[in-house]
Protein backbone atom coordinates (compact mmCIF):
# COMPACT_ATOMS: atom_id res chain seq x y z
CA UNK A 1 0.00 0.00 0.00
CA UNK A 2 1.55 3.55 -0.93
CA UNK A 3 0.29 6.80 0.32
CA UNK A 4 -1.73 9.61 -1.15
CA UNK A 5 0.06 12.93 -1.75
CA UNK A 6 -2.22 14.22 1.49
CA UNK A 7 -1.13 11.65 3.54
CA UNK A 8 2.83 12.42 1.83
CA UNK A 9 2.11 16.24 3.11
CA UNK A 10 1.27 14.89 6.40
CA UNK A 11 4.59 12.59 6.92
CA UNK A 12 6.53 15.69 5.60
CA UNK A 13 5.11 18.29 7.91
CA UNK A 14 5.20 16.32 11.14
CA UNK A 15 8.59 14.42 10.30
CA UNK A 16 10.21 17.95 9.77
CA UNK A 17 8.90 19.14 13.04
CA UNK A 18 9.93 16.07 15.04
CA UNK A 19 13.48 16.21 13.76
CA UNK A 20 13.97 19.78 14.37
CA UNK A 21 12.00 19.97 17.41
CA UNK A 22 11.85 16.64 19.50
CA UNK A 23 14.47 14.07 17.96
CA UNK A 24 17.27 16.27 19.20
CA UNK A 25 16.45 16.64 22.75
CA UNK A 26 14.91 12.70 23.03
CA UNK A 27 18.25 11.68 24.99
CA UNK A 28 18.28 14.67 27.38
CA UNK A 29 14.52 13.64 28.47
CA UNK A 30 15.62 10.23 28.88
CA UNK A 31 17.98 11.51 31.55
CA UNK A 32 15.83 13.97 32.86
CA UNK A 33 12.31 12.65 32.84
CA UNK A 34 10.88 15.89 31.32
CA UNK A 35 8.32 16.10 29.92
CA UNK A 36 7.90 17.61 26.76
CA UNK A 37 4.89 20.18 27.30
CA UNK A 38 6.21 22.66 24.53
CA UNK A 39 6.87 20.08 21.77
CA UNK A 40 3.19 18.67 22.50
CA UNK A 41 1.95 22.30 22.35
CA UNK A 42 3.85 22.11 18.68
CA UNK A 43 2.25 19.21 17.93
CA UNK A 44 -1.09 20.52 18.95
CA UNK A 45 -0.74 23.06 16.18
CA UNK A 46 -0.07 20.54 13.68
CA UNK A 47 -3.33 19.03 14.18
CA UNK A 48 -2.01 15.64 15.96
CA UNK A 49 -4.24 16.03 18.82
CA UNK A 50 -7.41 15.19 17.11
CA UNK A 51 -6.18 13.61 13.63
CA UNK A 52 -9.11 11.52 13.05
CA UNK A 53 -11.63 14.03 14.71
CA UNK A 54 -13.67 16.19 12.03
CA UNK A 55 -12.87 19.97 12.25
CA UNK A 56 -16.65 20.80 13.32
CA UNK A 57 -15.08 19.24 16.78
CA UNK A 58 -11.39 21.31 16.35
CA UNK A 59 -9.66 18.50 15.08
CA UNK A 60 -7.48 17.89 11.55
CA UNK A 61 -10.42 15.83 10.13
CA UNK A 62 -7.98 13.37 8.36
CA UNK A 63 -8.20 9.30 9.35
CA UNK A 64 -6.65 6.66 11.19
CA UNK A 65 -4.24 6.21 8.40
CA UNK A 66 -2.60 9.74 9.01
CA UNK A 67 -2.57 8.97 12.50
CA UNK A 68 -0.50 5.80 12.12
CA UNK A 69 1.95 8.03 9.69
CA UNK A 70 1.72 10.97 12.64
CA UNK A 71 2.62 8.44 15.27
CA UNK A 72 5.21 6.29 12.99
CA UNK A 73 6.96 9.78 12.99
CA UNK A 74 6.74 10.54 16.70
CA UNK A 75 7.56 7.95 17.58
CA UNK A 76 10.83 8.15 15.66
CA UNK A 77 11.59 10.70 17.51
CA UNK A 78 10.91 10.12 20.73
CA UNK A 79 8.48 6.93 22.27
CA UNK A 80 7.80 8.82 25.17
CA UNK A 81 5.90 11.62 23.37
CA UNK A 82 4.34 9.83 20.74
CA UNK A 83 2.75 7.68 23.85
CA UNK A 84 1.11 10.67 24.69
CA UNK A 85 -0.45 11.85 21.68
CA UNK A 86 -1.35 8.34 20.84
CA UNK A 87 -3.50 8.10 24.01
CA UNK A 88 -4.82 10.95 23.37
CA UNK A 89 -5.70 10.08 19.69
CA UNK A 90 -7.13 7.06 20.65
CA UNK A 91 -8.38 5.72 22.97
CA UNK A 92 -9.24 9.02 23.86
CA UNK A 93 -10.46 10.88 21.37
CA UNK A 94 -12.34 8.16 20.02
CA UNK A 95 -14.44 6.92 22.37
CA UNK A 96 -15.41 10.47 22.57
CA UNK A 97 -16.33 10.49 19.02
CA UNK A 98 -18.26 7.59 19.15
CA UNK A 99 -19.62 7.61 22.65
CA UNK A 100 -20.03 11.35 23.69
CA UNK A 101 -23.18 13.26 24.12
CA UNK A 102 -23.21 16.73 22.19
CA UNK A 103 -22.51 18.47 25.50
CA UNK A 104 -19.82 16.33 26.43
CA UNK A 105 -18.32 16.98 23.04
CA UNK A 106 -18.20 20.30 23.60
CA UNK A 107 -17.12 20.53 26.66
CA UNK A 108 -14.16 17.86 26.27
CA UNK A 109 -13.96 16.53 22.69
CA UNK A 110 -12.92 20.18 21.65
CA UNK A 111 -10.38 21.14 24.02
CA UNK A 112 -8.50 17.78 23.76
CA UNK A 113 -8.32 17.71 19.65
CA UNK A 114 -7.30 20.84 20.20
CA UNK A 115 -4.65 20.91 22.58
CA UNK A 116 -5.91 23.02 24.81
CA UNK A 117 -6.32 19.53 27.10
CA UNK A 118 -4.95 16.37 27.70
CA UNK A 119 -6.66 13.03 28.08
CA UNK A 120 -5.71 9.87 29.74
CA UNK A 121 -7.84 6.31 29.92
CA UNK A 122 -8.08 4.32 33.65
CA UNK A 123 -8.81 1.08 33.07
CA UNK A 124 -5.99 -0.88 34.36
CA UNK A 125 -5.86 -1.41 38.06
CA UNK A 126 -3.05 -3.08 40.53
CA UNK A 127 -4.81 -6.39 39.80
CA UNK A 128 -6.43 -6.54 36.80
CA UNK A 129 -4.79 -5.80 33.63
CA UNK A 130 -5.51 -8.46 30.77
CA UNK A 131 -9.18 -9.33 32.01
CA UNK A 132 -10.40 -5.97 31.24
CA UNK A 133 -13.63 -7.12 32.86
CA UNK A 134 -12.68 -7.95 36.12
CA UNK A 135 -12.21 -4.35 37.36
CA UNK A 136 -12.61 -3.31 41.31
CA UNK A 137 -13.13 0.08 40.95
CA UNK A 138 -16.99 1.67 41.48
CA UNK A 139 -18.99 4.12 40.79
CA UNK A 140 -22.18 4.63 42.92
CA UNK A 141 -25.04 7.07 41.91
CA UNK A 142 -25.72 9.26 44.40
CA UNK A 143 -28.94 11.61 42.88
CA UNK A 144 -27.07 13.28 40.48
CA UNK A 145 -23.46 12.49 41.50
CA UNK A 146 -21.40 9.81 40.70
CA UNK A 147 -19.07 8.73 43.83
CA UNK A 148 -15.57 6.57 42.58
CA UNK A 149 -13.39 4.45 44.62
CA UNK A 150 -10.76 2.59 43.60
CA UNK A 151 -7.23 2.16 42.23
CA UNK A 152 -5.78 2.44 38.28
CA UNK A 153 -2.59 1.85 37.49
CA UNK A 154 -0.35 2.14 34.65
CA UNK A 155 -1.91 5.28 33.90
CA UNK A 156 -0.32 6.96 30.77
CA UNK A 157 -0.45 11.28 31.56
CA UNK A 158 -1.85 10.32 34.88
CA UNK A 159 -0.41 13.29 36.48
CA UNK A 160 -0.06 15.53 32.97
CA UNK A 161 -3.60 15.02 31.79
CA UNK A 162 -6.57 17.23 32.20
CA UNK A 163 -9.65 14.53 31.78
CA UNK A 164 -9.28 11.38 32.27
CA UNK A 165 -11.83 8.35 30.83
CA UNK A 166 -12.35 6.02 33.96
CA UNK A 167 -14.27 2.43 33.96
CA UNK A 168 -15.89 1.45 37.20
CA UNK A 169 -18.09 -1.27 38.20
CA UNK A 170 -21.82 0.56 38.51
CA UNK A 171 -23.68 -3.40 38.85
CA UNK A 172 -21.63 -5.83 40.46
CA UNK A 173 -23.94 -8.03 40.19
CA UNK A 174 -24.26 -7.82 36.50
CA UNK A 175 -20.26 -8.64 35.71
CA UNK A 176 -18.99 -7.53 32.53
CA UNK A 177 -21.98 -5.54 31.88
CA UNK A 178 -22.02 -3.97 34.93
CA UNK A 179 -19.32 -1.47 33.85
CA UNK A 180 -19.64 1.99 32.91
CA UNK A 181 -17.42 4.65 31.41
CA UNK A 182 -17.25 8.18 33.07
CA UNK A 183 -15.42 11.33 31.77
CA UNK A 184 -13.17 12.54 35.31
CA UNK A 185 -11.42 15.83 35.37
CA UNK A 186 -8.13 15.74 36.98
CA UNK A 187 -8.63 18.41 39.13
CA UNK A 188 -11.66 16.83 40.87
CA UNK A 189 -11.55 16.29 44.41
CA UNK A 190 -10.47 12.45 45.42
CA UNK A 191 -8.57 12.27 42.19
CA UNK A 192 -4.86 12.02 43.41
CA UNK A 193 -1.78 10.72 41.78
CA UNK A 194 -0.34 7.99 44.36
CA UNK A 195 2.84 7.86 42.61
CA UNK A 196 4.89 7.77 39.19
CA UNK A 197 6.39 4.45 37.77
CA UNK A 198 10.25 4.32 37.85
CA UNK A 199 10.25 2.83 34.06
CA UNK A 200 12.45 1.27 32.03
CA UNK A 201 12.02 3.56 29.26
CA UNK A 202 9.68 6.16 27.94
CA UNK A 203 10.80 8.55 30.62
CA UNK A 204 9.06 11.73 28.98
CA UNK A 205 6.04 10.40 29.69
CA UNK A 206 4.33 10.14 32.83
CA UNK A 207 2.57 6.65 33.81
CA UNK A 208 0.73 6.99 36.86
CA UNK A 209 -1.13 4.74 39.90
CA UNK A 210 -4.34 6.87 40.63
CA UNK A 211 -5.98 6.78 43.77
CA UNK A 212 -10.09 7.43 43.32
CA UNK A 213 -10.86 8.26 47.13
CA UNK A 214 -14.78 9.65 47.19
CA UNK A 215 -14.09 11.33 44.18
CA UNK A 216 -17.61 13.01 43.17
CA UNK A 217 -18.84 13.77 39.57
CA UNK A 218 -21.78 15.03 38.24
CA UNK A 219 -23.86 12.15 36.26
CA UNK A 220 -23.87 13.92 33.09
CA UNK A 221 -20.24 13.48 33.00
CA UNK A 222 -20.99 9.20 32.56
CA UNK A 223 -20.52 8.28 28.74
CA UNK A 224 -22.97 6.64 26.84
CA UNK A 225 -25.24 4.28 29.31
CA UNK A 226 -24.78 2.52 32.41
CA UNK A 227 -23.20 -0.64 31.93
CA UNK A 228 -22.06 0.35 28.09
CA UNK A 229 -18.56 0.44 29.74
CA UNK A 230 -16.47 -2.81 28.54
CA UNK A 231 -17.75 -2.16 25.10
CA UNK A 232 -16.32 1.74 25.28
CA UNK A 233 -13.22 0.43 26.71
CA UNK A 234 -12.66 -2.02 24.17
CA UNK A 235 -13.93 -0.34 21.09
CA UNK A 236 -11.26 2.49 22.00
CA UNK A 237 -8.58 0.09 22.39
CA UNK A 238 -9.08 -1.33 18.80
CA UNK A 239 -7.91 2.16 17.24
CA UNK A 240 -5.50 2.66 20.21
CA UNK A 241 -3.75 -0.69 19.38
CA UNK A 242 -3.12 0.74 15.50
CA UNK A 243 -1.57 3.78 17.52
CA UNK A 244 0.70 1.60 19.00
CA UNK A 245 1.91 -0.42 16.57
CA UNK A 246 2.46 2.64 14.62
CA UNK A 247 4.47 3.82 17.33
CA UNK A 248 6.81 0.29 17.30
CA UNK A 249 7.52 0.91 13.49
CA UNK A 250 8.86 4.77 14.49
CA UNK A 251 11.27 3.10 17.00
CA UNK A 252 12.17 0.42 15.03
CA UNK A 253 12.76 2.37 11.90
CA UNK A 254 15.27 4.80 13.91
CA UNK A 255 17.33 1.86 15.27
CA UNK A 256 17.57 1.10 12.11
CA UNK A 257 18.31 3.99 10.96
CA UNK A 258 20.65 4.77 13.24
CA UNK A 259 22.55 1.30 12.44
CA UNK A 260 22.83 2.05 9.16
CA UNK A 261 24.53 5.03 9.51
CA UNK A 262 26.75 3.73 12.17
CA UNK A 263 27.34 0.89 10.01
CA UNK A 264 28.69 3.46 7.06
CA UNK A 265 30.88 5.12 8.89
CA UNK A 266 32.50 2.39 11.02
CA UNK A 267 35.45 0.27 9.92
CA UNK A 268 36.72 -3.03 10.11
CA UNK A 269 39.00 -5.11 8.06
CA UNK A 270 39.91 -2.06 5.98
CA UNK A 271 36.44 -1.56 5.00
CA UNK A 272 33.05 0.26 6.33
CA UNK A 273 31.14 -2.60 8.40
CA UNK A 274 28.13 -1.78 6.09
CA UNK A 275 30.20 -3.60 3.45
CA UNK A 276 30.39 -6.53 5.14
CA UNK A 277 27.46 -9.43 4.14
CA UNK A 278 27.13 -10.31 7.88
CA UNK A 279 26.12 -6.82 8.68
CA UNK A 280 24.14 -5.98 5.40
CA UNK A 281 21.92 -9.08 5.41
CA UNK A 282 20.97 -8.14 9.06
CA UNK A 283 20.17 -4.92 8.12
CA UNK A 284 18.34 -5.96 5.04
CA UNK A 285 15.98 -8.43 7.45
CA UNK A 286 15.58 -5.74 10.06
CA UNK A 287 14.59 -3.13 6.74
CA UNK A 288 12.10 -5.77 5.67
CA UNK A 289 10.81 -6.22 9.05
CA UNK A 290 9.94 -2.75 9.33
CA UNK A 291 8.17 -2.59 6.03
CA UNK A 292 6.23 -5.78 6.82
CA UNK A 293 4.79 -4.50 9.87
CA UNK A 294 4.34 -0.88 8.65
CA UNK A 295 2.23 -2.46 5.67
CA UNK A 296 0.17 -4.79 8.11
CA UNK A 297 -0.60 -1.33 10.49
CA UNK A 298 -1.52 0.50 7.01
CA UNK A 299 -4.15 -2.31 6.20
CA UNK A 300 -5.74 -1.97 9.75
CA UNK A 301 -5.84 1.52 9.49
CA UNK A 302 -7.56 1.83 6.15
CA UNK A 303 -9.92 -1.14 6.87
CA UNK A 304 -10.71 1.13 10.00
CA UNK A 305 -11.25 4.21 7.47
CA UNK A 306 -13.27 2.54 5.36
CA UNK A 307 -15.74 1.38 8.58
CA UNK A 308 -14.78 -2.10 7.99
CA UNK A 309 -14.93 -4.35 11.25
CA UNK A 310 -10.78 -3.87 11.78
CA UNK A 311 -10.62 -5.99 15.39
CA UNK A 312 -8.55 -8.86 14.09
CA UNK A 313 -6.21 -6.87 11.89
CA UNK A 314 -5.77 -4.06 14.88
CA UNK A 315 -4.43 -7.12 17.09
CA UNK A 316 -2.24 -8.31 14.45
CA UNK A 317 -0.65 -4.93 13.27
CA UNK A 318 -0.16 -4.69 17.14
CA UNK A 319 1.59 -7.99 17.60
CA UNK A 320 3.88 -8.12 14.69
CA UNK A 321 5.13 -4.29 15.13
CA UNK A 322 5.56 -4.73 18.61
CA UNK A 323 7.53 -7.90 18.92
CA UNK A 324 9.35 -7.18 15.17
CA UNK A 325 10.35 -4.11 16.65
CA UNK A 326 12.34 -5.43 20.11
CA UNK A 327 14.22 -7.68 18.11
CA UNK A 328 14.75 -5.14 15.31
CA UNK A 329 16.35 -2.66 17.87
CA UNK A 330 18.02 -5.80 19.47
CA UNK A 331 19.61 -6.24 15.85
CA UNK A 332 20.21 -2.48 16.20
CA UNK A 333 22.54 -2.96 19.43
CA UNK A 334 24.72 -5.82 17.40
CA UNK A 335 25.37 -3.54 14.63
CA UNK A 336 27.18 -1.00 17.16
CA UNK A 337 28.48 -3.26 19.27
CA UNK A 338 29.49 -2.18 22.65
CA UNK A 339 28.57 1.39 21.16
CA UNK A 340 25.23 -0.04 20.91
CA UNK A 341 25.20 -1.06 24.79
CA UNK A 342 25.85 2.58 25.92
CA UNK A 343 24.10 5.76 25.96
CA UNK A 344 26.44 7.47 23.73
CA UNK A 345 24.38 6.47 21.07
CA UNK A 346 20.24 6.46 20.83
CA UNK A 347 20.02 2.28 19.98
CA UNK A 348 20.03 1.84 23.84
CA UNK A 349 17.73 3.86 24.86
CA UNK A 350 15.42 2.96 21.78
CA UNK A 351 15.80 -0.41 23.12
CA UNK A 352 14.30 0.03 26.73
CA UNK A 353 11.49 2.92 24.88
CA UNK A 354 10.01 0.20 22.89
CA UNK A 355 9.87 -2.96 25.64
CA UNK A 356 6.98 -1.35 26.22
CA UNK A 357 4.92 -1.68 22.95
CA UNK A 358 4.66 -5.62 23.26
CA UNK A 359 2.48 -5.12 27.01
CA UNK A 360 0.59 -1.57 27.14
CA UNK A 361 -2.82 -0.84 25.08
CA UNK A 362 -2.82 -5.70 25.57
CA UNK A 363 0.07 -7.44 25.75
CA UNK A 364 1.34 -9.91 22.86
CA UNK A 365 -0.61 -12.67 24.64
CA UNK A 366 -3.82 -10.39 24.36
CA UNK A 367 -3.58 -9.67 20.75
CA UNK A 368 -3.30 -13.55 19.86
CA UNK A 369 -6.95 -14.17 22.49
CA UNK A 370 -7.93 -11.69 19.84
CA UNK A 371 -6.79 -13.22 16.50
CA UNK A 372 -7.22 -16.86 18.36
CA UNK A 373 -11.53 -15.60 18.26
CA UNK A 374 -11.59 -14.14 15.17
CA UNK A 375 -10.09 -17.73 13.64
CA UNK A 376 -12.65 -19.59 15.61
CA UNK A 377 -15.70 -17.88 13.81
C1 LIG B 1 -8.91 -10.33 26.87
C2 LIG B 1 -10.15 -9.60 26.35
C3 LIG B 1 -10.15 -9.58 24.85
C4 LIG B 1 -11.37 -10.38 26.84
O1 LIG B 1 -12.50 -9.67 26.54
P1 LIG B 1 -13.91 -10.14 27.10
O2 LIG B 1 -14.19 -11.52 26.61
O3 LIG B 1 -13.98 -9.92 28.55
O4 LIG B 1 -14.88 -9.11 26.41
P2 LIG B 1 -15.78 -9.29 25.14
O5 LIG B 1 -16.96 -10.13 25.56
O6 LIG B 1 -14.99 -9.73 23.98
O7 LIG B 1 -16.27 -7.80 24.88
C5 LIG B 1 -17.08 -7.13 25.85
C6 LIG B 1 -18.06 -6.25 25.08
O8 LIG B 1 -17.32 -5.29 24.32
C7 LIG B 1 -17.62 -5.40 22.94
N1 LIG B 1 -16.42 -5.13 22.16
C8 LIG B 1 -15.25 -5.78 22.25
N2 LIG B 1 -14.38 -5.26 21.38
C9 LIG B 1 -15.04 -4.26 20.75
C10 LIG B 1 -14.69 -3.36 19.72
N3 LIG B 1 -13.47 -3.39 19.20
N4 LIG B 1 -15.60 -2.49 19.30
C11 LIG B 1 -16.84 -2.45 19.83
N5 LIG B 1 -17.24 -3.29 20.81
C12 LIG B 1 -16.35 -4.17 21.24
C13 LIG B 1 -18.11 -6.83 22.76
O9 LIG B 1 -18.95 -6.96 21.63
C14 LIG B 1 -18.88 -7.03 24.06
O10 LIG B 1 -20.12 -6.37 23.99
P3 LIG B 1 -21.48 -7.21 23.98
O11 LIG B 1 -21.43 -8.08 25.21
O12 LIG B 1 -21.45 -8.01 22.73
O13 LIG B 1 -22.54 -6.17 24.01
C15 LIG B 1 -10.24 -8.18 26.92
O14 LIG B 1 -10.42 -8.22 28.30
C16 LIG B 1 -9.05 -7.36 26.56
O15 LIG B 1 -8.94 -6.83 25.46
N6 LIG B 1 -8.12 -7.22 27.52
C17 LIG B 1 -6.97 -6.37 27.39
C18 LIG B 1 -7.24 -5.06 28.05
C19 LIG B 1 -6.17 -4.05 27.73
O16 LIG B 1 -5.78 -3.88 26.60
N7 LIG B 1 -5.72 -3.36 28.76
C20 LIG B 1 -4.77 -2.33 28.61
C21 LIG B 1 -5.45 -1.01 28.91
S1 LIG B 1 -4.60 0.43 28.56
C22 LIG B 1 -3.21 0.42 29.49
O17 LIG B 1 -2.55 -0.53 29.59
C23 LIG B 1 -2.73 1.67 30.13
C24 LIG B 1 -1.76 2.32 29.20
S2 LIG B 1 -2.50 3.64 28.55
O18 LIG B 1 -2.46 4.74 29.34
O19 LIG B 1 -3.22 3.40 27.45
Amino acid sequence: MILSEDHLAVQDAVRAFVQAEIAPHAAAWDKTHQFPAEQLKGLAQLGCYGVAVPPEYDGAGLDYLALAVILEEIAAGDGGTSTVVSVNNCPVCSILMAFANEEQKQEFLKPLARGDMLGAFCLTEPHVGSEAGGLKTVAVREGDDYVINGVKQFITSGKNGDVAIVMAVTDKAAGKKGISAFLVPTKTPGYTVARIEEKMGQHSSDTAQILFENCRIPARYRLGEEGQGLKIALSGLEGGRIGIASQSVGMARAALEAAIAYAKERVSFGQPIFQHQAIQFKLADMATQVEAARQLIWHAASLKDAGRPCLKEAAMAKLFASEMAEKVCSAAIQVLGGYGYVNDFPVERIYRDVRVTQIYEGTSEVQKILIGRALAL
